[in-house]
């Protein structure tokens, strides 16, 4: 589903840069993923080049197969051609923030369906479905600034799969919420994705609930460069 060889994305900044380097890293369909690494160790800057959100300075190999397609995503950042980036993201990708990121003047209902409706897919979908297994069912009607953080954190996950995504990427996505919300967040987030056989990939710099996932870990470790400090990603 990814295939990535000899990725490399810099920060310049006037103090100095960052440099994340992938030498491999591939995921296949359906797999659960898990990133590991300290704060400042590069984990959103290798989940923004995951969803063609930034560019790589550098690719031997960046391919993206969801569905029975294949992507060359080096080639369409050497093109600049955004749309088709945005395209592919939008159809394949479903993101979970590290809170919620709804959009307070919908229902959660609406903004379960907005994702389906963006994409012309047919409403209501899945998502009703989704959200009745997730517990969420009769919270449907309310607005998102009428539940708890950790109700709108699983719908979120909800929001985020609602259009069968083949790929989601998730950034911390228990951050706002203490131990035992985590962890349900967390367990909804690998039923779904389970559910509708897409790959997970979780990232976070909590060795416990990265435990509670249980997908392959990869991680992000820093790079022993006085004059470009960064970080390396491997599994
Ligand atoms: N736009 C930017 N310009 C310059 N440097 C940046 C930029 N974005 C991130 N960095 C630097 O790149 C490094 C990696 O940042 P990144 O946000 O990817 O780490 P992280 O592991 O996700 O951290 P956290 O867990 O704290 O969110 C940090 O040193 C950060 O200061």
């Amino acid at each position: 589903m990814l295939l990535l060889n000899g990725v490399e994305r810099t920060h310049r900044a006037s103090d100095g840069g960052f440099l994340l380097s992938v030498p491999e890293l591939s995921v296949a369909a359906g797999e659960r993923v898990v990133v590991l690494g300290p704060s400042g160790s590069g984990k959103s800057t290798l989940l923004d080049l995951l969803a063609f959100l930034a560019a790589p300075d550098r690719a031997e190999t960046f391919r993206f197969s969801p569905a029975g397609e294949d992507h060359d995503i080096k080639a369409l950042w050497r093109k600049g051609d955004r749309a088709a980036l945005t395209r592919l993201r939008a159809a394949h990708m479903g993101y979970v923030l590290q809170t919620g990121g709804l959009l307070p003047y919908l229902t959660v209902r609406e903004n379960l369906l907005l994702a389906r409706r963006l994409l012309g897919l047919e409403v209501p979908g899945p998502a009703d479905r989704l959200a009745e297994a997730v517990g969420v069912g009769e919270l449907l009607h309310r607005m998102p600034a009428q539940l708890s953080i950790g109700q709108r954190q699983r719908v979120a996950v909800i929001r985020a799969l609602a259009h069968i995504p083949r790929l989601i990427l998730a950034d911390e996505p228990t951050a706002a919420l203490d131990t035992g919300l985590g962890e349900r967040v967390i367990d909804t987030l690998v039923a779904v994705t389970g559910a509708i056989g897409a790959a997970l990939i979780l990232v976070t710099h909590d060795e416990e609930l990265a435990g509670r996932a249980q997908g392959r870990i990869v991680r992000c470790r820093a790079l022993r460069d006085a004059e470009t400090p960064g970080s390396v990603v491997a599994a």
